[in-house]
């Protein structure tokens, strides 16, 4: 997608409303500007002495029509643009929504919150704000100059006496021209700036428990003001040039009411200009001063939607890293998998998180995968879940390679549990089922009890309609686990995918709900990464990952004979267990 598509795919699908409201301003301008020449009939009749009392009540109607017929034609047109500006923004957010969801972590990682959301909220505010205000405003200036010219010709003002005073006009392109893009600059480091202090304060806050821990809730204070002042300072600097800007347009149009007075005062005086026609001058040179405004305005607000409109479309341009192929095949469920000399690195990073991983796990299998920290465990499931692409043909579901599969139904078959399942701020029934809303309450009730969560959540006053976060419940690490497990173990998928899920979970409950999961998941593939030996005992193949690579396998008897990596791991957790036992 192009600059400027955005708007101009939503301009192009709104066409008709646009011109309607555009034909409404350009009528009520054409209506308003004939007030000046109503005015100026009016004294050259008063002066004449021609005037009767049916005149004066005539005249008073009609001033009173126009200026009705004004306001509800102009209010209407501004009402359909700003419909549609709301529109705009609705159709937007939506679009970007629906960007952020198909990018990618990378992108994210590079990104930051704060910088997104500034995305969604000002710029998005901002573009709405140009084509609602700006298209109003825009017409009405254009239109309103043009039919005060015009009429201010019909009115039998000499075009020599409108080019004189109109002549300081002219030199509005120059300001624009030296104005414009410094403003944009500005307008740009505050829009930065913005989105800095969303940042600071979004990590702020999600690390409030771990400043007050630390005591150092001032150094957190002292941090995000410094993004805060950074901001006043660029604001100020914006301000105060834009300010200068928009006091010298209507002081162009103060000096051309000056040469007016001036040049058109003389011609009254000596007889070639009606009183009535300079009257109508002058009126007209005061309702031109709301135009030249507009136009100032106008300038202002483009130049701050430029910028944000340019930032938009970027967004809306960016193509996800890992995507869909042409025609992606849905997967319905995974029997086996198979990795193939499987090497990946992460971009931007000099040494592979996985080396020539060979491996295939058949259907029905528990496999476990243990490793030390930053031993690729975590990488390896990454992948089959395409959140990072591996490399072509290295790693099969069902014997075909994983990226022929849609993202959608590969991601939507696994049911995959991280260490740390985000919650979301709504009922504990929600974040169950999460993958469908729809699920029945004893499906729901069961995935709890699997999970070992069940009655820690019947004691909550609401039970499964209890609310979490920040206006609900807070729960503990280990009842959070929990529950997101339970919203994996729901899906009853083909393939189970628990990734550290039960690290703050006590040992006897884990102990409890791998008895669950051997018994609910016979004949179903299940994953198991962990540091602890005791997850994965029990699993039908075991291996271990050291810096990337497969170091060993087999079952766990065998890999307590091998005497290995894996013995080692065990012995130690052993030795721990039993000085915990012994305290
Ligand atoms: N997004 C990333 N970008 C670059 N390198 C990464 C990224 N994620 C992980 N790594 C690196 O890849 C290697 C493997 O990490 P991985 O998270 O797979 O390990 P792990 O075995 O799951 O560790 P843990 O047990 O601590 O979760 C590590 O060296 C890590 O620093």
């Amino acid at each position: 997608m192009n600059d400027k598509e955005l708007l101009k795919d939503y301009v192009k699908k709104h066409w008709a409303a646009y011109t309607i409201a555009v034909l409404l301003i350009i009528a009520s301008n054409i209506d308003q500007a004939l007030l000046p020449l109503l005015l100026g009939h009016f004294t050259d009749r008063l002066q004449q002495g021609l005037l009767t009392m049916q005149d004066v009540i005539r005249y008073s109607l009609l001033v009173l029509a126009v200026a009705v017929t004004y306001n509800a034609l102009f209010a209407l047109g501004q009402y359909t643009v700003m419909k549609l500006g709301r529109r705009f923004e609705f159709f937007t957010r939506d679009k970007l929504f629906g960007k952020f969801s198909e990018l990618g972590v990378q992108y994210y990682a590079k990104q930051g919150n704060g910088k997104l959301l500034s995305y969604v909220l000002n710029d998005v505010t901002y573009v709405r704000e140009a084509i609602s205000n700006g298209i109003t405003q825009t017409t009405n200036a254009v239109f309103l100059l043009l039919s005060c010219i015009v009429m201010m010709l019909i009115s039998g003002i000499p075009p020599l006496l409108i080019c004189v005073s109109a002549g300081p006009l002219l030199l509005i392109p120059f300001l624009v021209v030296y104005f414009g893009p410094r403003i944009r600059e500005r307008s740009r480091r505050v829009q930065e700036s913005i989105a800095a202090m969303t940042e600071a304060a979004e990590e702020q806050l999600n690390g409030i428990r771990i400043s007050k821990t630390f005591a150092v809730e001032e150094i957190a204070r002292a941090r995000y003001g410094a993004t805060v002042d950074g901001i006043t300072e660029k604001q100020l600097k914006l301000v105060r040039l834009s300010s200068l800007f928009q006091s010298l347009l209507p002081f162009l149009g103060s000096i051309s009411l000056v040469i007016s007075l001036l040049s058109g005062g003389f011609m009254v005086m000596n007889g070639s200009l009606t009183l009535g026609s300079f009257v109508a001058l002058t009126l007209y040179l005061r309702i031109i001063g709301g135009p030249l405004q507009q136009i100032g305005n106008v300038i202002n607000m483009m130049q701050r939607s430029g910028a944000s409109l340019e930032r938009v479309n970027r967004l809306m341009a960016e193509v996800p890293d890992v995507r869909d192929s042409e025609k992606p095949a849905r997967l319905e469920a995974v029997h086996d998998i198979m990795l193939s000399g499987l090497t990946f690195t992460y971009p931007g990073s000099s040494l592979p998180a996985l080396k020539n991983l060979n491996l295939s796990i058949r259907e029905g299998q528990t496999l476990g995968i243990v490793g030390k920290t930053g031993s690729g465990k975590s990488t390896l499931i990454h992948l089959l879940l395409r959140i990072y692409d591996p490399p072509e043909g290295s790693m099969c579901i069902n014997g075909r390679d994983i990226h022929t599969y849609s993202l959608d139904s590969l991601r939507s078959t696994i049911a995959y549990v991280p260490q740390d399942g985000f919650l979301f701020s709504t009922t504990i029934r929600d974040n169950i089922a999460f993958s469908d809303r729809a699920a029945p309450m004893l499906l729901i009730e069961d995935g709890a009890r699997q999970a070992m969560i069940y009655d820690n959540i019947i004691r909550f006053p609401d039970r499964f309609d209890t609310r979490l976060g920040e206006r609900g419940v807070t729960l503990s690490g280990g009842q959070r686990q929990r529950t997101s497990l339970a919203r994996g173990l729901i899906k009853n998928s083909s393939l189970l995918i628990l990734d550290d899920s039960m690290s703050a979970v006590d040992a006897v409950t884990e102990k409890g709900i791998l008895a669950s999961l051997r018994s609910m998941r016979k004949g179903k593939t299940t994953l198991i990464v962990s540091h602890r030996i005791s997850a994965v005992m029990h699993a039908d193949q075991i291996i271990v990952l050291e810096e990337g690579q497969l170091a060993e396998s087999g079952t766990h008897p065998e890999l307590l004979a091998r005497q290995g990596i894996y013995a080692a791991m065990h012995k130690l957790q052993e030795e721990g267990l039993q000085d915990a036992a012994d305290q």
